[in-house]
């Protein structure tokens, strides 16, 4: 019989799979992590506490859903083939489109207080 907890299991799994296997999963992961901790650290509003913790998770699934397009163009084929080059590569500028967006962000939220 299936359990509704079950999808959540598979859920976590995926997570957990992603950042054991994923070298840029690690990094975002780390960098989330150091940015959570100084935004709950410095007197930020909860306003601005809110969108980092967006930012944050937004980058993380964006670095998840590229690692699942990768996998899906891995199972489709081996071989070198330019639409496969193609969405890979624009699955990986989506991503640092958001990396570079929540660099942007974090720096006008953290700047006003480290400038104080
Ligand atoms: N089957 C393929 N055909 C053509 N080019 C490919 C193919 N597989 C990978 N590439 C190219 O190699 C790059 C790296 O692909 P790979 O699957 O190794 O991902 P990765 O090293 O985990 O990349 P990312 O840094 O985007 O996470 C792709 O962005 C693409 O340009």
């Amino acid at each position: 019989m299936k359990t509704w907890w079950l999808p959540f299991v598979h859920a976590m799994n995926g997570i957990r799979q992603a950042v054991k296997e994923e070298r840029h999963m690690k990094v975002h992961f780390l960098i989330g992590l150091i940015v959570l901790l100084v935004a709950f650290y410095l007197p930020l509003t909860s306003t601005e506490r809110a969108i980092l913790c967006l930012t944050v998770g937004v980058v993380l699934s964006a670095e998840m859903f590229n690692t699942a397009f990768e996998r899906t163009v891995d199972l489709v084929t081996q071989e070198w083939h330019p639409l496969a080059k193609a969405a890979k590569d624009i699955a990986s500028g989506a991503v640092l489109v958001l990396a570079l967006t929540s660099i942007a962000i974090a720096l006008c939220i953290f700047v006003p207080y480290l400038v104080q």
